[in-house]
C-alpha cells in the first residue's frame, strides 16, 4: 500500500513510483491510500504559521508508522530534515529538473523584467527573498494552493475555481509543472537560472519513505533509488539541518554535477542564506567529487554560520 496526498502533483508522482515498482517487480500490483494533509486543508496562511514543519507529510508518515500503508510518496522538498522516528527514506528516484520557473501572464524573462510595484505571489521566504534581491521594487503577496490554482492566479492555464487571489507573477518548481504536463516553453513561463533563484533542498526529487525495520518493503523499494540523486539531496538536507533551518527558511541550496567539460565526476554545491527583504545574502560554494558532497555541505554550512547565517535565520523566523 502506497500512501499519497490527493493533489494532482502528488498523484502523478505516486503513479510514477507505482509504475517503477511494477517494472522492477513484475507481477506486483501496488495499492493506494489517498489522503488529505493539513497543508492541503489550510490555504489562507503561510505554512510556517499553520504549525510548522512537515504539514504535507505528517499524516502520510503516520499511516506508515501505524502500518496502514507500507510506504509514503512525498516531494522531498516537503520532507523535514528530521524524519519521524522509525522511518527512513528508502528510495529517491532520479531527480527531475531542479529550477524554479517564473510565471507571469503578461510575460517576464526574470525577476528584474517585472515592473516596479508588480505583485509576486508566493508563500516561500526563499523565493520571496531571492526575487527581492533581484528586484527590490516587487511587492510580495501571500499565494498558496496547488500548481493549477497558482497558475490561474497569474492568468495562465485553466481559469481558477473562484480563487480570489490575483497577482502579476508567481514562482513554481519546474519539476512540478513538467510532471503535470505544463511546458516551460509556453508563453508566460521563464526558467530561472540558479544564479537568480537557487532552488530549495531536495527540489525536483521524490522520496519514498517506509519503516526502518520493514526489510521486505525496503528491498522492494531499493531498485527505485538513484544513488547520485540520493547523495545530492542528502548533502543539501544536511546543510539545511546544520544551519538549524527548515523548508520555511530563506535558505537555498543545490548540489549538481558540474557541466563544465573536462571535469568528469565533479560536483558543485551552492548555498545561500538571505534576509527576508533580500538585501543581505550570504553565499557559499564548493566543488568536489561525488564522494565528498556531504563533507562539502558541512563545510559550506560552517562557512555560512561563521558569516552570520544564524542571526539572519533568527531574524527571518521572527518576522
Ligand atoms: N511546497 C510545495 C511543493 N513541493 C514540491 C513542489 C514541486 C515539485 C518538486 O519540487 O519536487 C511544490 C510546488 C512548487 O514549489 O512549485
Amino acid at each position: 500500500m502506497l500512501a499519497s496526498r490527493r493533489s494532482p502533483l502528488a498523484r502523478v508522482q505516486t503513479e510514477a513510483v507505482a509504475a517503477a515498482l511494477r517494472e522492477a517487480w513484475p507481477g506486483l500490483e501496488p495499492a493506494f491510500l489517498w489522503q488529505r494533509s493539513t497543508g492541503d486543508r489550510v490555504l489562507d496562511r503561510p505554512l510556517a504559521d499553520v504549525g510548522g514543519k512537515g504539514l504535507f507529510v505528517k499524516e502520510l508518515d503516520a499511516a506508515v508508522c501505524s502500518g496502514a500503508a507500507a510506504a509514503a510518496v512525498h516531494s522531498l522538498k516537503d520532507v523535514p530534515t528530521r524524519l519521524a522516528p522509525g522511518l527512513v527514506i528508502a528510495a529517491t528516484p532520479r531527480r527531475a529538473p531542479v529550477e524554479d520557473v517564473l510565471l507571469c501572464g503578461a510575460g517576464a524573462a526574470g525577476f528584474s523584467a517585472l515592473p516596479a510595484g508588480a505583485t509576486l505571489g508566493t508563500s516561500s521566504p526563499r523565493r520571496a527573498a531571492q526575487a527581492l534581491r533581484a528586484n527590490p521594487r516587487l511587492r510580495v503577496v501571500l499565494l498558496r494552493g496547488n500548481v493549477g490554482s497558482r497558475r490561474a492566479a497569474v492568468g495562465l492555464g485553466e481559469p481558477g475555481d473562484g480563487s480570489p487571489t490575483r497577482c502579476d507573477a508567481t514562482v513554481l518548481a519546474r519539476a512540478g509543472l513538467e510532471r503535470l504536463g505544463v511546458s516551460v516553453e509556453a508563453p508566460g513561463h521563464a526558467v530561472l537560472p540558479p544564479e537568480e533563484s537557487l532552488p530549495a533542498a531536495g527540489q525536483g526529487a521524490v522520496a519514498v519513505v517506509c519503516r526502518e525495520d520493514d526489510a521486505a518493503t525496503r528491498e522492494r523499494l531499493a531498485p527505485l533509488d538513484d544513488p547520485p540523486t540520493a547523495a545530492a539531496v542528502a548533502a543539501e538536507r544536511a546543510l539545511v539541518h546544520r544551519l538549524g533551518a527548515d523548508c520555511h527558511s530563506p535558505v537555498a541550496v543545490l548540489a549538481a554535477p558540474e557541466a563544465a567539460p573536462g571535469s568528469p565526476g565533479r560536483w558543485r554545491l551552492r548555498a545561500r542564506v538571505l534576509s527576508t527583504d533580500g538585501r543581505r545574502c550570504l553565499a557559499a560554494e564548493r566543488t568536489c567529487d561525488a564522494g565528498r558532497l556531504m563533507a562539502a555541505a558541512e563545510d559550506a554550512a560552517a562557512e555560512l554560520l561563521g558569516a552570520g547565517a544564524a542571526a539572519l535565520l533568527a531574524e527571518a523566523a521572527s518576522a
